[in-house]
């Protein structure tokens, strides 16, 4: 190896550390103020997941890490979706996820979660060296058949077992219920049911709850009136909103939420997305439009808003859509870094 290609890897891994160095110590700054201060809210972002998972088109593997790696070290958000360990057959998308979550280079401080239905998906997930994972259920009985074939009731069951094994190996498990302000083949859904599957959740051992919007029909008044009961059984610090923006409904509703105490909101990069047992649902709420009204409104978020804009139209430009970001398309259009907000 000559003189100059030493120097090469040198200075590789040394602007390689130096992201390092300032992701951990913007993560250290953001966590120290996270726990007492309720002015911070957690933004999970779920593009590379939730995102992509509906995209016809195969999308490469390397541009998934490169997603996913971006979102760490550009946008410096905490807590990323990575992929699922559901069946190829059913989200034929998600078929590299193994491949996906090995590649990726971890940050430290960064929380990488997948999907997982059942145990055979935690296994493979604990194989390729995962971080947190989420089960999924639904308040609706049709989608729960449609999306994970079986009934409310024996998801639960599954999941029990995926809980005792994730316990085992020390793995923190999310817990999202589907369907909270209607279902595409049930129409409404009680929020009563909302409850009831997420305190079954809660009481498994799941540390956190994230309420699905699934096709985006909630509106701010069904919003509240559904956070109301699961508040009664899930504490307020434990739940998170995951609001599709089909109606145009997300932003709103997610303001609803936040009125209403809740510090956990899952959005996607450049509003990617829908669900492919969800015909017609669009994308989640855009993590830019997102960042932006909390910046706007006094909020702590750690993210880098300007970064994030950036990576949204790159990856739109990758997947070949309009970038489904309001904040994204108008501050690209201003010169993408100008906002600090
Ligand atoms: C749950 C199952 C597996 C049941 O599917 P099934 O067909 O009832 O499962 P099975 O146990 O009978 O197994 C059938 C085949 O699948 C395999 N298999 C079984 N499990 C796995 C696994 N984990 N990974 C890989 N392969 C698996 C298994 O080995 C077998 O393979 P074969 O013998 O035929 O070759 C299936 O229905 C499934 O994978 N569903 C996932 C659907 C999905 O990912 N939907 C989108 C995510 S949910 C969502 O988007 C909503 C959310 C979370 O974002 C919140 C919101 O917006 O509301």
């Amino acid at each position: 190896m000559g003189p100059d290609e030493v120097r090469a890897i040198a200075i590789s891994f040394l602007s390689l550390s130096l992201v390092y160095q300032s992701r951990i110590a913007n993560y250290r700054r953001h966590s120290t103020s996270s726990s007492s201060s309720t002015n911070r809210v957690k933004i999970v972002e779920v593009g590379p997941r939730d995102g992509l998972q509906n995209e016809k088109q195969v999308i490469p593997t390397p541009t998934k890490v490169a997603l996913i790696n971006r979102l760490a070290t550009e946008a410096t958000l905490s807590h990323i979706e990575a992929t699922a360990f559901v069946s190829p057959k059913w989200v034929p998308q998600m078929a590299d996820n193994a491949a996906v979550l090995s590649s990726i280079t971890r940050v430290p401080g960064v929380t990488y979660s997948v999907l997982t239905p059942n145990v055979k998906g935690l296994e493979g997930a604990l194989q390729a060296g995962v971080g947190e994972v989420a089960i999924f259920g639904a308040a609706s009985e049709a989608f729960s058949r449609k999306n994970i074939n079986c009934s409310i009731e024996e998801s639960l069951a599954r999941f029990q077992d995926v809980m005792r094994v994730a316990k085992e190996r020390n793995v923190p498990v999310r817990g999202y219920v589907s369907c909270v302000l209607g279902c595409p083949y049930e129409g409404s859904v009680k929020p009563e049911k909302v409850a009831d599957v997420a305190a079954k959740l809660l009481a498994m051992g799941c540390h956190e709850i994230s309420l699905g919007d699934t096709i985006g029909v909630g509106t701010p008044g069904a919003m509240a009136n559904m956070l109301d009961h699961v508040l009664k059984v899930v504490p307020v610090h434990q739940v998170a909103v995951h609001c599709h923006d089909t109606y145009g409904q997300a932003l709103a509703n997610v303001l609803v939420a936040l009125e209403k105490g809740v510090r956990t909101v899952d959005a996607s990069v450049a509003g990617l997305g829908g669900c492919p047992y969800a015909k017609g649902a669009s994308g989640n709420v855009a993590t830019e439009d997102v960042v932006y009204m909390l910046h706007g409104m006094g909020y702590e978020t750690g993210v880098d808003l300007g970064n994030l804009v950036k990576i949204g139209n790159w990856i739109s430009a990758e997947l070949g859509r309009e970038n489904g970001s309001k904040v994204g398309k108008a501050l690209a259009g201003a010169g993408e870094g100008k906002s600090k907000l």
